[in-house]
């Protein structure tokens, strides 16, 4: 663990004064819907805790104002229901450094076809995705769209892995078998690195596993794994402009999904000492700071 948390610390940027803003990151969110409103944000607010200079949420018309008052912080755009979303998302991604896409998407098919676009634009492009929650719905319908892209990261919950095992494998996971159930999704996807979240988490790229046991909490709130794929979009920017030298061998994005790992228990860590049952994950983004200055800056 400390060795691998010492690889997470040889990607993080200096700050620096003579930097300009943007260049520690610009990251794109692409989910928020109707029902869904807290997952985007959540993703887009621990981009910027975790140290990214912008972050863009492109969501559905409905969502925009509701995002747009939880936080100034935020840049809004209400595209992804338009019939030229694909074309108004193109038209910022040579600004972006990472996309996260999933988070409070819906299943929606009208909004599905239009991310099916702006994940073929991004691949075009060589800009890193992360793929979280209803993301990971439509790679299941469609395991091909990332298929071999070697800059996605996945960040399936239990439930999303099963369904996306089921999906590309075409048989249930052995669940006795955590370790060889990732590495043969991993490598059926193309060695694309696939973090399982659960009590432990495990990542690999179809070559390493790494477990990540960072000490969490008993405290299962929804939007936990909004913070970590948010924070992995800034990581994932930060670890690929590091490169190979600087995460000894090992792949950046898996460095990266590690780091994203501990940061996220951590916050929970900490929260649930202050607020125990109570705990939401607004009160784990309240963590961000100084989590990362534990793990991170030390
Ligand atoms: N405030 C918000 O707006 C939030 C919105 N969310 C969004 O809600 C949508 C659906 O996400 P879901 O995560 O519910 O996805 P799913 O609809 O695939 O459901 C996952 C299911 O798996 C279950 N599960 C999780 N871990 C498990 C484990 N270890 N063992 C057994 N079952 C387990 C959960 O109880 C859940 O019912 C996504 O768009 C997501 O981003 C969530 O991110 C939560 C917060
Ligand atoms: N049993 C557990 N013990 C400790 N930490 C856990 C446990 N299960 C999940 N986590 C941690 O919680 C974070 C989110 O994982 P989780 O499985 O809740 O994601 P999720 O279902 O996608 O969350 P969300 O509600 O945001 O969609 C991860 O950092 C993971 O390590
Ligand atoms: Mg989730």
């Amino acid at each position: 663990m400390e060795n691998t948390l010492q690889l997470v610390r040889n990607i993080i940027p200096p700050l620096s004064s003579t930097k300009h803003k943007g260049q520690d990151g610009r990251i794109g969110i692409v989910g928020g819907c109707q029902e869904y409103t807290g997952a985007p944000y959540f993703a887009a607010i621990s981009a910027l805790k975790v140290g990214a200079d912008l972050s863009h949420v492109f969501c559905a018309s409905t969502a925009a104002p509701v995002i747009k008052a939880y936080s100034p912080e935020l840049i809004v755009h209400p595209v992804l229901d338009s019939p030229g979303a694909v074309h108004e998302v193109e038209k910022w991604l040579p600004r972006l450094h990472a996309l996260v896409v999933g988070p409070g998407l819906g299943r929606d098919d009208a909004l599905l076809k239009n991310v099916k676009g702006i994940l073929e634009a991004s691949k075009a492009r060589d800009i890193p995705v992360v793929i979280d929650a209803d993301g990971l719905w439509l790679v299941a319908q469609q395991p091909a769209l990332i298929q071999g892209y070697r800059k996605a990261v996945l960040t399936p919950n239990h439930m999303e892995f099963s369904r996306l095992y089921d999906a590309v494998l075409r048989g249930p996971v052995d669940s006795d078998d955590r370790h060889g159930s990732l590495l043969r999704l991993s490598q059926a996807l193309g060695n694309v690195t696939v973090v399982q979240k659960g009590e432990r988490d495990i990542l690999s790229d179809g070559q390493q596993v790494l477990v990540c046991s960072q000490e969490g909490s008993s405290r299962r709130c929804g939007g936990q794994g909004d913070l970590l794929s948010g924070s992995l979009g800034v990581l994932v920017h930060w670890a690929l402009l590091a490169g190979p030298e600087k995460t000894n061998g090992s792949s950046p994005l898996l460095v990266a999904a590690f780091g994203a790992c501990s940061l996220t228990r951590q916050c929970n860590h900490q929260a649930f000492q202050k607020h125990g049952r109570s705990t939401t994950t607004s009160d784990m983004i309240a963590e961000v700071g100084t989590a990362f200055s534990k793990l991170f800056e030390t």
